[in-house]
């Protein structure tokens, strides 16, 4: 409630900005990537067209994609896409597109029919055809790899995507710097070696700060997911216009744009789509110390990610060789580089051409040794210690005393995909309460921010308020339980009298309030039920399981591991009136147990109480279970609606019969366990 108490909104005039700055900061654009089954290529490459087709001076922009997987198919995508792109951003600026990112722009065919301009419409197809052609080419059997393996691609031979040296490529350089050319397009893949800690996304963005260092030294830098394409082209104008504010400088570290969605669901089945969250929860944010980072879709300050403080802003550089020879690490070249960028000093077009020069350096600091013994991850750069390295570098950020704010221009400034389906919706909530519970475990707990730290205390309640994904889902496996127990024993945990009354009202007014929200943004009953629904469902299987992966890593049994989600080949339109769509799909993992086991049990309980089968008269009538805890448990059932189904559903609609059989266990033990108490 202290989070929504004061909302902000931010409004952004780019037309106004080019006629108060003289001149536009350069960006440089950072795409990650990891894995090209669970990622295909032509998501990432619509991702980078749509971000080299930016309405931003193309000689300010650089574009850097880093590859975890070191998968030559990526490199062979982007080194295609490349091609296009010099026919595509042109006719994109020609024509004013809107939607940048081709098979986005391409399932809509009214791009074409509503004008009737015949030079339009024929280079309209003509694009399409040579999109079509692009994504054919690019669709190419794996095993046909070792044929691209020529050439360019020699460096890729005998390389293994956990062991191979660090690879950087420039695919495309604006020799000329151009202003209307296309933004330089270069290709990383750190190096990796088995056993070695490389701190996923967080270390692939600390190598892709270090590499843009040396190359272009922009002193913003926009940072995107694969899946995230441009849906605004002006966006950062809109970003800028926050960031280049007089105060903004002193005050703001970052500006974050919002998680959308495209190809959505209807009626939001797997409550992921983030759409009341950001609306509500950024604008209450923005109120106090400013939104969380959100990993994506983020404009940064390059002095900022250098460990800069509010009050330093200004001040130029205040540390010695040696100390940013212990932060920075011991290349020279990039210690001059972050000198530079905490002096101010903007590249100047005619110094960047060595590109291929800075390469060689570059390969260095892409090196898996080079953070050893150095701040990286720990005082500079993206934080690590938690997987969901976002929330914890902005976290940092706002206990130095930095503000962010949530940039939100009309149409909305990106747009990616949510994940569909059971198994993938699951993994990635797991991972977000795992790192959550990270964060607290920390250095950077919250509770320290605010007392050592600038972090206010209303923010603090709001970082609370987001780590507590990762405590309540114990209270509600709890209180599920706990229900089931009152039934089975025949006892109770909630007051029969008219103290019922209050706890009621409470929860009845906040549900209407919630409600309120999505009808007020234009959603339906049913979304806001599905958002119900999973607000049981997630947190009792995905964050029980995050719970129990840190108890394992406390107790160093095992570490957390960042798995990434899988983003499925966008549907085309009619897919998605698929009957089948948004129905709950599971898998063998061990992520459905919990939910399947309340589920059985709160079965078991209800069934114990229509057979008559309670123990009488071992408490006194005024301690007996009541229509309360009765109605608690068919809320329960009725929330896990489609889990009961899966009890009964097939092939991948289904819940498999190990998990079943698993839980059924559990369920007995518990129901035995529960009869012992009474009997004692
Ligand atoms: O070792 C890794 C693992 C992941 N990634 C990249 O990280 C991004 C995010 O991964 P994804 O699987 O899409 O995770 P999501 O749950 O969709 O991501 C959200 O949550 C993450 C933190 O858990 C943030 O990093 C993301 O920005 C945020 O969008 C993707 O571009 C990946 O390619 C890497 O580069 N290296
Ligand atoms: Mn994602």
């Amino acid at each position: 409630m202290s989070t929504q108490w004061s909302p902000a909104f931010n409004k952004t005039y780019p037309d106004r900005l080019l006629q108060s700055v003289q001149e536009l900061p350069p960006v440089d654009l950072f795409v990650t990537t990891a894995d090209d089954k669970l990622e295909p290529p032509i998501i990432t490459i619509n991702t980078v067209l749509s971000l080299l087709a930016l309405d931003y001076p193309s000689h300010k922009l650089a574009c850097y994609v880093s590859d975890d997987g070191c998968s030559p198919l990526i490199f062979y995508a982007l080194h295609e896409a490349s091609k296009f792109a010099i026919h595509w951003v042109p006719f994109c600026k020609k024509y004013n597109v809107q939607i940048r990112a081709p098979f986005r722009y391409f399932c809509d065919e009214d791009n074409k029919c509503m004008t009737n301009n015949e030079e339009f419409r024929q280079e309209w197809s003509r694009m399409k055809d040579m999109y079509d052609n692009l994504s054919r080419k690019i669709d190419v059997d794996p095993n046909s790899i070792p044929n691209l393996l020529q050439g360019e691609y020699t460096v890729f031979s005998n390389t293994h995507r956990t062991d191979h040296p660090a690879i950087i490529k420039v695919i495309w350089e604006n020799k000329e710097m151009v202003e209307d050319g296309l933004p330089h397009l270069i290709y990383i893949s750190r190096e990796k070696r088995p056993k070695q800690p490389h701190h996923f996304k967080a270390g692939a963005m600390n190598v892709l700060t270090r590499v843009s260092g040396l190359i272009t030294n922009a002193p913003f830098i926009l940072n995107v997911d694969c899946d995230m394409f441009v849906n605004n082209p002006k966006t950062v104008l809109h970003a800028m216009s926050i960031l280049l504010d007089s105060k903004g400088e002193k005050e703001v570290a970052f500006a974050q744009c919002p998680q959308q969605f495209y190809a959505t669901l209807k009626d939001d089945p797997f409550g992921n789509q983030l759409t009341i969250l950001y609306k509500y929860l950024g604008a209450g944010l923005a109120g106090l110390q400013g939104i969380f980072y959100g990993g994506t879709n983020c404009f940064h300050r390059r002095k900022v990610i250098y460990g800069l403080f509010p009050d330093d802003v200004g001040k130029g550089n205040k540390l010695s060789d040696e100390e940013l020879k212990q932060k920075f690490g011991a290349s020279k070249q990039l210690r001059k580089s972050v000198v530079d960028t905490f002096e101010g000093k903007i590249y100047a077009p005619s110094d960047v051409i060595i590109v291929t020069k800075a390469v060689e350096e570059a390969n260095q600091v892409a090196g898996y040794g080079y953070e050893y013994r150095t701040g990286w991850g720990k005082q500079v750069g993206w934080m690590y210690g938690s997987i969901t390295e976002d929330v914890h570098t902005g976290l940092t950020m706002h206990e130095k005393g930095w503000r962010s704010e949530l940039c939100t221009p009309d149409p909305i400034a990106f747009r990616g995909c949510a994940p569909i389906g059971g198994p993938t919706s699951m993994s990635q909530q797991k991972r977000w309460a795992t790192g959550m519970l990270e964060i607290f475990f920390g250095k950077h707990c919250p509770i320290f921010g605010t007392i050592f730290g600038k972090l206010s205390f209303r923010q603090f309640l709001a970082y609370m308020w987001i780590i507590n994904w990762g405590f309540n889902p114990v209270a509600q496996v709890c209180y599920a339980s706990l229900t089931a127990y009152c039934i089975i024993t025949n006892s109770n945990f909630l007051p029969k009298d008219w103290g019922i009354y209050i706890p009621t009202a409470v929860v009845v007014i906040y549900k209407i309030y919630n409600l309120y929200e999505y009808l007020d943004s234009g959603m339906s009953i049913r979304a806001w039920w599905n958002n119900q629904r999973m607000s049981i469902i997630t947190p009792m299987n995905a964050g029980f399981c995050g719970f129990i992966t840190i108890l394992l890593k406390l107790l160093g049994i095992s570490d957390t591991v960042f798995d990434i989600t899988k983003k499925d080949i966008p549907p085309s339109n009619d897919d998605t009136h698929d009957k089948n769509a948004g129905r709950h799909t599971f898998d063998e993992s061990l992520v459905f147990l919990p939910g399947t086991t309340i589920l059985l049990l709160q079965l078991t309980a209800i069934f114990i109480k229509l057979f008559g089968f309670q123990p009488q008269g071992v408490l006194s009538g005024n301690y007996e279970c009541g229509m309360a805890e009765i109605l608690c448990s068919v809320y329960v059932i009725i929330c896990y609606w489609p889990f009961l189904k899966g009890l009964f559903g097939t092939g991948k609609y289904g819940i498999p019969l190990t998990t079943i059989c698993k839980g059924g266990i559990l369920t007995c033990l518990f129901v035995c366990l529960c009869r012992k108490t009474v009997s004692v």
